[in-house]
């Protein structure tokens, strides 16, 4: 193992000299650039020629996982040890597609045996649910299932939903997670309280959005169908037995997951039963498959083939190397729409974060903004900025290839088309030279409004088709990526500590909000945005 100063002067030094060269000069230097800056499992492809990195650079960013112990820390995760420090636990959602049953055992017991049993009875129940052998209070089959949850118990299933829509053939979906009364009410507007399912999904089952939520929803169903039977339009997905049998949801109804399951990597769990009832048992499988032959990739493959390594490695390039603060995820795929958001708390809830494993405030930038939308639709608003913009933001382009629509063959030729254009613009710009060229005298005012800089990199993540393996297979490399700039950067992507102050302040304002609690001792904004509310709402 090499020191990882030194491994980190040699990455300044190598970003140093590359910040200086055209990537699109890397390519005519180099014909065999994109072989040597790109890697595959199967039908997964990692392009990342389309940016500055050099052969010395990859081997300096090497050399700085290998000081930073990056394989180690990796085993130790496989392995069920208690990485996530803060908390005191282990880390296991890879427990949850160990689709080989490799035994991981957490003080002494394989967690397999509690995994599997858990999986029984969500496949049976999900299945259940579908063909209306467990139906409402009325007999009637359920036709609508609300997931009521936020974070974690809300952005994976309500992403991957959306992404397998093709694969649905159960009841529909809706999902509710922002306390705004706006988004129940909205939600519930069309719905039958009599064939609706509620699933409320809340790892402690005392968050606040979700038990308001979850409160008013049963009140919704109780109207209905009455107190005595709403029960049977529950369902809930917790940690927290005591406090989901104090909501008045059965036992028998209640799926359970362990505190080495975080909210974040949630969705592999019972988090992900609305998935389960939308696609099915076979189906969810098949995503935890695909999540499966990441894992067994990220563990196995060398580094200088392991995507989740290169990926990381890449977003270290560019974050600490050249000093990008954002990346743009962008998926070409209108189904991937919630992707942008599900990577934004997985990566920037594991990531933000200033202090070392050991203690100490980081010497070094970590985990940039994640933001985007689904191309085409980003590129007629924000791209403007990511091609002429005063900052340069890597973007990150997810293509599967294969679109379901076989009789829309036109529009997924017109998606590609768009995709490749978009990275080739990124790189070679347009020069002032040319764009004087192509505008003539009469245009010669405009020519520099109109040339593009160019030399902005980007990534290309593409696949066949977005199917339920090739989801898990996509999400656990995010998730592996996310972990790999954790090792390099020292800090734990398990906790979120930073979530906690806003709750604690915003349970202090509630009652301010009502008759007679003074706000006294708060600044002079909070009591006179208080006073505003209070001026409309009393
Ligand atoms: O599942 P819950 O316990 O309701 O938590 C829901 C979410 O809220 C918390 O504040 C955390 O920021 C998230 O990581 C978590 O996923």
């Amino acid at each position: 193992m090499t020191d990882i100063v030194p491994a980190w002067a040699r990455l300044n030094a190598e970003a140093a000299e590359a910040a200086g060269l055209r990537i699109r000069a890397l390519f005519d230097a180099d014909p065999g650039r994109f072989a040597a800056f790109s890697a595959r499992l199967d039908d997964l492809l990692l392009d990342f020629s389309k940016t500055h990195l050099t052969a010395p650079a990859l081997a300096a960013l090497m050399d700085l996982a290998s000081a930073a112990g990056v394989e180690a820390k990796r085993d130790a995760m496989f392995d069920g040890a208690r990485i996530n420090t803060t908390e005191n636990r282990a880390v296991l959602h890879v427990a949850l597609r160990n689709r080989a049953n490799r035994p991981i055992p957490v003080d002494g017991v394989d967690v397999m045996g509690a995994v599997n049993a858990t999986f029984a009875r969500l496949f049976a129940f999900a299945e259940d649910v579908r063909s209306g052998a467990i139906a409402s209070s009325t007999g009637a089959p359920f036709t609508d299932v609300i997931n009521i949850g936020i974070g974690g118990s809300d952005l994976g299933p309500a992403m991957a939903t959306l992404a397998l829509k093709p694969f649905h053939d159960g009841p529909r979906l809706h999902f509710v997670s922002n306390v705004d009364g706006a988004h129940l009410a909205d939600t519930l507007k069309g719905l039958d309280p009599r064939t609706t399912l509620v699933i409320v999904a809340s790892k402690t089952f005392t968050t606040i959005e979700t038990m308001t939520n979850a409160r008013s929803a049963r009140r919704w169903i109780a109207a209905a169908v009455g107190e005595a039977v709403a029960g049977a339009h529950f369902a809930a997905v917790s940690t927290a037995l005591a406090e989901v049998e104090a909501f008045g949801i059965a036992r028998e109804r209640m799926f359970g997951f362990w505190d080495w399951v975080g909210g974040r990597y949630s969705v592999w769990s019972a988090i992900g039963l609305p998935l389960m009832i939308a696609v099915g048992a076979r189906r969810f499988e098949a995503f935890l498959d695909g999540a499966h032959a990441m894992d067994e990739h990220f563990r196995t493959a060398p580094l200088a083939q392991n995507l989740p390594v290169l990926l990381g490695l890449i977003g270290v390039w560019h974050r600490n190397g050249m000093g990008y603060a954002a990346r743009a995820v962008l998926p070409y795929a209108q189904r991937l729409a919630r992707l942008p958001a599900y990577l934004q708390q997985l990566d920037m809830e594991s990531n933000g974060k200033r202090m070392t494993l050991s203690g100490e405030a980081v010497a070094y930038a970590t985990g940039p903004l994640v933001w985007g939308e689904p191309g085409t639709n980003g590129q007629h608003a924000f791209y403007q900025l990511l091609h002429q913009g005063t900052d340069v933001i890597p973007a990150e382009f997810i293509l599967p290839l294969e679109g379901h629509e076989t009789d829309l063959a036109e529009h997924q030729r017109l998606l590609v088309a768009n995709c490749l254009a978009q990275s080739e613009a990124l790189m070679n710009g347009r020069s002032l030279a040319e764009t004087q060229a192509r505008l003539g005298p009469a245009g010669a005012g405009m020519a520099l409004h109109r040339s593009f800089p160019g030399n902005r990199p980007s990534v290309t993540i593409a696949f066949r088709t977005l199917d339920p393996f090739a989801l898990g297979r996509l999400i656990a490399l995010y998730e592996h990526r996310v972990f790999v700039e954790a090792a390099i950067w020292n800090i734990n992507a398990f906790d979120q500590w930073g979530v906690e102050l806003g709750k604690e302040l915003a349970t202090a304002i509630v009652p301010m909000l009502g008759a007679g609690a003074s706000a006294d001792g708060k600044d002079g904004s909070t009591q006179a945005l208080i006073r505003e509310f209070l001026s409309l709402n009393s």
